[in-house]
């Protein structure tokens, strides 16, 4: 060192810059440094003081807005000047408060933080005071014991341009409204007559379900009428039915070594990259096919199954492509001449299980309920594509509305938000439209139920008689009370038969409300099911053991063939358990939907000022150690006490330890009619298939990370092979 100093002192002497002062300092507080070290590097000097320069100011604004924050929090004041004590929680930026940290995961980054500040915590969404609730005790007072103040919702910009103003059950305030859409919905819906029919129809479905998920596995092109109805049984074998008893494997086992990963293998040859729309396109490849079965994606078919069963109970019909190849079936067996129909064979379609047009076409035309001779029912075409525009139209929603939208909370920014506000109102109008085109359908059909006595084999009648004597047409369909007087356009305010029941006839409830009912149980109601379903089937996946103890469960109470009632799967302990199990892992709705305080109120000697918007982290209370030993681990025996099922863990809302479709005023009205189609699915499907993971893929490979969104879905979900059990 002292030798550079040396030198540095010859290179400049009579010339004592200030630049070298400070160069001299340097080296002498850094012995590493050299003189040439410090030249080559002067250039780099502007660059670094800007940097340092930022970072100084970086640093001033937010330990200001740090302390801005904590005296807005502090100083908080009621309408009458008292200084509120708000719960703790993390400072928060100005301007977009804690919303910067939520935009990935909020239910795990809150519960993170409710560890350090606790079972009550303050949040700022942007300008929106939110209190974030995760202890089971203060879950209960909120949504119990002070439930009426904390019943309403926040209505942020989104959610009103999607709600069309907080008209839609789930998203409306608390009010009469609300009282009367929940009140047609409970007992137009989820009324004991209404289940039962539901239990009918699911029975059907499932068969068909059944079909779908081995005609996808077999490539989407084999010829199967009435394949799997029999598979395994006695029948079937006697039968010669060509998959079973053990039919020769169709192709030589194929794993996916030539591609590098097995799970990109997977995916490639269930159809492509499951995007998070859930890519369902048919199998392409045979990368990842065992005994001839390729692997094929859940999340489209499961969402075809719930959404038919309940378009079937509201709309009197079922909207998906299977179905409707279903009813053209059911039509042209009946014994009307087909000479009108053309019957489309399932060789004829396209891998991804869409028809072609023509075929389309026929089957709008001939098969549909909705479609008469004479053809009233506009575009055919868009007709058939009913169900994958139901199924793009929710999932935008789920997206939209679920995900944590920056300028939901900023007004500031709401400006350069329209655009895309514009479009969240174009998506529930697509929805509403598609509502509106089946309630039109069914207004037509039932005219013409009433008008038309012709006993022609042609006629809409004689369709109408076939399709409801293979149940395929609901001849009692909620929507018939709910407009119990449509008119002909669809656009004016129909007299509504149950409006006339209720007593809180201070509300408008007009066509706008009453299609808005149907849609919020529609959207409800069919993404939640199949989420939660997949996530069962992977846990089963995951956990082989547990999917071989409950199989065993099912083939000793139940057996292969037996259809289950509802009271059989009632008091299946493991079965539930397993069900509870991955509820309580995987809660679709980890935070609930958002609650809003209608008034002053003190939770805890804490501060909530009215419009505070409270979160319900329910996930993080069924993920916390103080609550659920080891609660990472995937145990339903926790379920089970004495070998039954603990009847103080049902998820009714009773038990805030565990309580996924919420509790009080605002718990999810379909609890019932989503526990029982998945505890059926996922038995019928067990009782049927070995439901496999594709070769080279072992369990612990599974992925069950959350994608966001309103109702949250496995991230990557892996592609199943469902083998018929009589192949095992
Ligand atoms: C496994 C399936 C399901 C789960 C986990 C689930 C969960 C939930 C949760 C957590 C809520 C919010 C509760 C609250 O904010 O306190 C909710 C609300 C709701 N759910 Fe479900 N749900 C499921 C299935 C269904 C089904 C099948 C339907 C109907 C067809 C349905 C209809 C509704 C409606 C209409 C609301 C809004 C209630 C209101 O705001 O008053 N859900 N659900």
């Amino acid at each position: 060192m002292g030798a550079d100093v040396g030198s540095f002192a010859e290179d400049m002497s009579g010339k004592l810059t200030a630049e070298s002062v400070w160069m001299r300092r340097m080296i002498a507080w850094c012995p590493w440094l050299s003189v040439d070290d410090l030249r080559s590097h002067l250039a780099l000097l502007p660059l670094g003081s800007l940097i340092l320069t930022a970072l100084v100011c970086v640093l001033t604004a937010s330990s200001l807005s740090w302390l801005v924050a904590k005296w807005v929090i502090a100083g908080a004041k009621d309408r009458r000047g008292r200084k509120l004590r708000l719960a703790p929680g993390p400072a928060p930026w100005p301007i977009v408060g804690n919303l910067l940290q939520l935009q990935r995961h909020p239910h795990r980054v809150l519960a993170k933080m409710a560890e350090q500040y606790g079972e009550l915590m303050t949040i700022h969404m942007g300008t929106a005071l939110t209190l974030v609730v995760s202890s089971p005790a203060a879950a209960k007072e909120v949504l119990l014991t002070q439930g009426t103040t904390f019943a309403s919702r926040p209505l942020p910009p989104t959610a009103n341009a999607w709600s069309h103003g907080g008209r839609s059950l789930g998203l409306a305030p608390y009010g009469p409204l609300w009282r009367k859409q929940r009140k047609i919905a409970s007992v137009q819906l989820f009324s004991p007559r209404r289940m039962a029919q539901v239990d009918a129809v699911r029975r059907k479905l499932t068969n068909f379900l059944e079909e779908e998920l081995l005609r996808k596995g077999q490539g989407g092109a084999q010829k199967q009428e009435g394949s799997l109805r029999n598979v395994g049984t006695k029948e079937a074998a006697e039968e010669g039915n060509g998959l079973s008893p053990a039919p020769t494997p169709l192709l030589t086992e194929t794993t996916s070594s030539s591609l590098p990963n097995p799970v990109a293998a997977v995916h490639v040859a269930a159809g492509g990259i499951c995007h998070p729309a859930g890519n369902e396109r048919g199998p392409s490849g045979a990368a990842g096919t065992m005994h001839g079965l390729q692997p094929v994606h859940l999340r489209e078919n499961l969402f075809h199954f719930a959404l038919d069963t309940l378009t079937y109970v509201i709309f009197g019909s079922p909207v998906s492509p299977a179905m409707q190849h279903h009813m053209a079936k059911a039509i042209a067996t009946s014994g009307c001449s087909t000479s009108t129909m053309r019957m489309p064979t399932r060789a004829q379609e396209p891998e991804d299980g869409l028809e072609d047009d023509a075929t389309r076409r026929i089957m709008s035309k001939e098969a549909s309920l909705h479609t008469m001779e004479g053809g009233k029912s506009g575009d055919d075409v868009k007709d058939d594509q009913m169900a994958k525009r139901f199924y793009d139209v929710v999932l935008s929603m789920m997206q939209v509305v679920g995900m944590v939208q920056i300028p939901d909370f900023v007004p500031s920014l709401r400006f350069f938000y329209r655009g895309y506000l514009q479009y969240v109102r174009g998506v529930s109008n697509t929805f509403r439209a598609l509502t509106l085109e089946l309630i039109e359908k069914r207004r037509i059909f039932q005219q013409n139920v009433a008008g038309n006595s012709g006993s022609s084999c042609t006629t809409l009648d004689h369709h109408q008689a076939a399709l409801r004597e293979a149940g395929l047409i609901n001849p009692d369909a909620m929507v018939d009370t709910v407009f119990n007087n449509l008119s002909p356009s669809g656009t004016s305010t129909p007299k509504n038969l149950v409006a006339s029941t209720m007593k809180d006839d201070d509300v408008v409830y007009g066509e706008t409300e009453a299609c808005l009912l149907l849609m919020a149980l529609v959207a409800a109601g069919t993404d939640t099911t199949t989420s939660t379903t997949v996530f069962v089937l992977m846990e089963l996946l995951r956990h082989p053991e547990k999917m071989a103890l409950l199989k065993a469960e099912l083939d000793e109470a139940i057996g292969m063939h037996k259809v289950p009632s509802e009271t059989d799967l009632e008091n299946l302990p493991y079965l539930n358990a397993f069900l509870y199990e991955t509820l309580r892992m995987h809660s679709v709705s980890p935070m609930l939907l958002p609650h809003q305080a209608m008034k002053d109120a003190v939770v805890f000697g804490y501060d909530v000022p009215a419009g505070t918007t409270v979160l319900v982290n329910v996930w993080a209370i069924m993920h916390d150690p103080k609550v659920w030993s080891e609660p990472w681990e995937f145990r339903p025996e926790r379920f089970i006490r004495d070998g039954l099922l603990a009847d103080d863990m049902h998820p009714d809302g009773k038990n805030f330890e565990f309580f996924p479709f919420g509790s009080g005023r605002r718990i999810c009205p379909g609890i019932r009619l989503a526990l029982t189609t998945v505890r059926f699915v996922v038995s019928r499907l067990l009782q049927r298939f070995d439901v496999m993971l594709p070769p080279g893929i072992k369990p612990e490979d599974l992925d069950l990370t959350e994608q966001d969104g309103l109702v949250i879905f496995p991230e990557n979900p892996m592609p199943v092979i469902f083998r018929p059990r009589s192949m095992g």
